[in-house]
């Protein structure tokens, strides 16, 4: 087992190295809150709409994006959906690994925003990649906030392929793990001037 402090703020991540498997365990803190369960959650299995249409992850104004749509799982969890379409690749016939990561950053985003409904952004992300993921494969997400300490935002992910090639619903291909920090608006008032486009979207992040 070896431990080490990850990135500039001191994330404590311990990675547990095996022979034939290798994986990652996030210390959560000891005084983290668990948030309420919102008392308008509409229950399992109702669309999650996207948070800004131009959004590399959600949007349906972002024809190169992954165009993830989600739902509502049980209790506070968030599901994400999206094909491995051919122009994710990067070893053959395989998604690129960061494809995977902005999948689950946004997954995890979209549960933060679901469960807390409050803006957040990424601070730190730390992903497992368990099994290769072929191109064609329908990968589903599923992501939860742990908990939360003042702004900072504790969370989980799980992809499995569960349709496609290689699907089995029972694997998991790829674990991660996020810290997400509580922003107001002022924080997207920054990005106003470089923004390509007008929203189309309720939930929009230049509509607040
Ligand atoms: C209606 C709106 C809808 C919105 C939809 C949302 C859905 C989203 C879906 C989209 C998904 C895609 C999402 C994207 O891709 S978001 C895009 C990628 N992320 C960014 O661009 C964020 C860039 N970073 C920043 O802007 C600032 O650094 C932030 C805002 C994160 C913090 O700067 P700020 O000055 O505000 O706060 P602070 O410095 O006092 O820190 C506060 C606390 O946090 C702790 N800390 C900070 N960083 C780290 C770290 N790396 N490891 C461990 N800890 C860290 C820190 O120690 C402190 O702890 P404590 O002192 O309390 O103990």
């Amino acid at each position: 087992m070896v431990t080490f402090w990850g990135g500039k703020r001191k994330t404590l991540v311990t990675a547990q190295l095996h022979y034939l498997f290798m994986s990652s365990t996030w210390i959560l803190p000891d005084d983290l809150a668990v948030p309420d369960f919102p008392a308008d959650h509409p229950g399992p299995g109702a669309p999650v709409p996207q948070h800004w249409s131009k959004c590399f992850g959600c949007g349906d104004d972002q024809p190169t994006g992954l165009g993830m749509e989600f739902t509502t799982g049980e209790g506070l969890e968030v599901i994400g959906r999206f094909e491995v379409a051919k122009r994710y690749q990067g070893g053959p016939g395989f998604i690129h690994g960061g494809i995977l990561m902005t999948a689950f950053d946004e997954a995890q985003g979209m549960a933060c925003n679901a469960a807390l409904r409050s803006a957040v952004v990424t601070a730190h992300l730390g992903i497992d990649f368990a099994r290769p993921i072929p191109l064609g494969a329908v990968l589903e997400l599923r992501s939860r906030v742990e908990g939360t300490v003042r702004r900072k935002v504790y969370t989980r992910s799980e992809a499995r392929i569960v349709d496609g090639p290689l699907a089995d619903p029972d694997v998991v291909v790829g674990s991660s793990y996020g810290l997400f920090i509580v922003v107001g608006h002022e924080h997207f008032e920054k990005g106003k001037d470089f923004v390509d486009g007008m929203p189309t979207g309720d939930q929009d992040i230049s509509a607040v």
